[in-house]
């Protein structure tokens, strides 16, 4: 690191320009070695789209590794926090430390404006999301308004390297087409690659400086040689260059991909707990002695706004019919209707009417510890228990439930209201504090098998049945004689838990 100022770096790139064609890295003449010293030297300026809870840890990175980083959101409140040196994303260790240092010295900044900063750069790094229409189809639109400000200041010897998850053919197909039309560039002027991001909230800088190798594929062998060369200085761990730009977008689906598909292996097979009168959580461990054995775990749903949406991105996206893919994917998004289905069953079996009743949801972000609600499988069951009819309340230490349909409920205040039912959606580490014992009894469904209750008078339901061995009632029907193979006696049963 040089410690290179923006103003050193704009006079030292126009003094090269004299010798130096291009000042990109994309079919530069330039040696790899000065390529490499100059982009940590600053001297390439590299601009990242999107600031969220991956693009920011991604621009503070490049800053740390190039010092001369400008950062783009739409959302001036980002921008502001960012250009006070203040992250607006929480639980990543080390974060907020690393954007004050590296703004404060000036190797990062941040700005609304799109276009100033893509003419200002050189290499381009866009890290906004990728969602879905109403038809579920992958909607481009926010990706395609970045190329439009990207292209507005394209060079030649530009690099433009996506971090976005993309349907597989996007930059071939649509991104080098439009970046070039827009910019009126022929496509062989400006490289472009895919580099998906191989990272999880709660890791990313971790992550991003190296925990796994970096893939990248261009739309040619230039592009892949240019971005593989960033990635060198970026990572710590290996670069592995795929053919091209096409199977480096199918790296990132399939591994989200397969990431539902044995999700919802799990999420079906944990529905069997109850038929069987076993943990089904306890086979599945114990399957997973075996290493060619990677049973997922059970769950309410799946959520985020990457694995629920990237089997979409193949989906109606091909002419095959991906039957495994779409089975899961419904498997999984039915599970919020699944939890509510046994919940309904908890309540009859304790005499209350699900219509009416009073039901506390426990987490609606969908990962603990993570601000983020899309997919989050608590909105299906905050959903399916109003359609019920039910009367919904929501605690989380991170978004305020009446966003969400929710009347909120503070963690302290559990003990004071009387609820009919609890569900355990997503296990926040706040809700460790809360003395069920203090609390009036219930029915408590606890999706996450994250709450030991047999020691309360609460009636729990663990889908799926808890690690430990219990099958989701506890062990009070084995204690009884109930017969654990009819599910019929025990969904009808009334003693098969602590009366509420
Ligand atoms: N979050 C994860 O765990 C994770 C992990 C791996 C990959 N990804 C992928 O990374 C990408 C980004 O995810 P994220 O979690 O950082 O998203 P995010 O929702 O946290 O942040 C996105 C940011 O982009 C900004 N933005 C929206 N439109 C913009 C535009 N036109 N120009 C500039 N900025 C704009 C938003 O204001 C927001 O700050 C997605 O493609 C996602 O699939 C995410
Ligand atoms: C572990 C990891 O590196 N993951 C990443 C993932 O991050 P993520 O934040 O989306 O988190 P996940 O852990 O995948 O969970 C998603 C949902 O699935 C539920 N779930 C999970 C596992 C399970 O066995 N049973 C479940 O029910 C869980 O509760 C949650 O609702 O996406 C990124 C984006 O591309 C990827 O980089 C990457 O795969």
């Amino acid at each position: 690191m040089t410690g290179t100022s923006p103003a050193d770096v704009e006079s030292s790139a126009t003094d090269d320009s004299e010798t130096t064609p291009t000042h990109g890295l994309y079919g530069t003449d330039l040696s790899p070695d000065e390529q490499r010293d100059r982009l940590t030297n600053g001297e390439i300026p590299v601009a990242v789209y999107g600031l969220g809870k991956m693009g920011l840890p991604l621009a503070a990175v490049y800053a740390e590794t190039t010092g001369n980083v400008t950062g783009i959101d739409v959302d001036p409140d980002v921008v502001a926090a960012i250009s006070d040196g203040e992250s607006h994303v929480v639980g990543e260790p080390g974060l907020a430390d690393l954007v004050a240092e590296q703004v404060d010295d000036g190797r990062l900044t941040a700005t609304t404006d799109g276009p100033a900063a893509a003419d200002a750069s050189r290499v381009h790094v866009v890290i906004v999301p990728t969602l879905l229409d109403d038809e579920n189809d992958p909607d481009l639109a926010t990706v395609e308004s970045v190329a439009d400000d990207i292209a507005t200041g394209l060079a030649p010897g530009d690099l433009v390297i996506v971090e976005s998850t993309l349907p597989p053919m996007t930059c071939r197909d649509v991104l080098e087409p439009h970046l070039a039309s827009q910019s009126s560039l022929a496509p062989d002027e400006f490289g472009l690659a895919f580099c998906p991001e191989r990272t999880a909230s709660g890791t990313a800088l971790r992550d991003i400086r190296g925990q796994y190798p970096k893939v990248v594929g261009g739309v040619d062998d230039e592009s892949t040689r240019a971005a593989a060369i960033v990635y060198d200085e970026l990572s710590t761990n290996e670069v592995h260059r795929v053919s091209d730009a096409t199977t480096a977008e199918a790296v990132k689906v399939f591994e989200g991909v397969y990431r539902d598909v044995n999700i919802g292996l799990a999420n079906e097979l944990c529905q069997l707990a109850d038929e069987l009168g076993i943990s089904v959580r306890e086979a599945i461990d114990t399957a997973n002695d075996l290493p060619m054995c990677q049973l997922h775990d059970p769950g309410p749903g799946v959520g985020g706004h990457c694995i629920p949406y990237y089997p979409h991105f193949l989906l109606r996206q091909t002419g095959e019919s991906m039957a495994v893919t779409r089975a899961a994917r419904c498997t999984n998004a039915e599970m919020p209707s699944v939890v509510v289905d046994r919940l309904e069953r908890e309540l009859d079996s304790a005499g209350t009417d699900i219509e009416g009743a009073s039901v506390v949801v426990l987490g609606i972000t969908y990962r603990p510890g993570v601000e983020e609600t899309r997919a989050s499988p608590a909105l299906g069951v905050i959903d399916e228990l109003s359609e019920r009819d039910a009367r919904v309340s929501g605690i989380d230490p991170l978004v305020d439930p009446a966003d969400y349909g929710a009347s909120p409920v503070e963690i302290d205040e559990l003990a004071e209201e009387s609820f009919d039912a609890a569900v355990v959606v997503t296990p926040h580490e706040e809700f460790d504090r809360i003395d069920w014992n203090a609390i009036d009894p219930m029915v408590v469904v606890d999706g996450r098998d994250t709450v030991d209750l047999e020691e309360t008078a609460h009636r729990e339901y663990a889908l799926g049945g808890s690690s430990d061995g219990r099958p989701p009632r506890g062990d009070r029907g084995r204690r009884r004689g109930v017969e654990r193979r009819d599910s019929e006696t025990m969904s009808a049963t009334t003693d098969g838990g602590t009366d509420v």
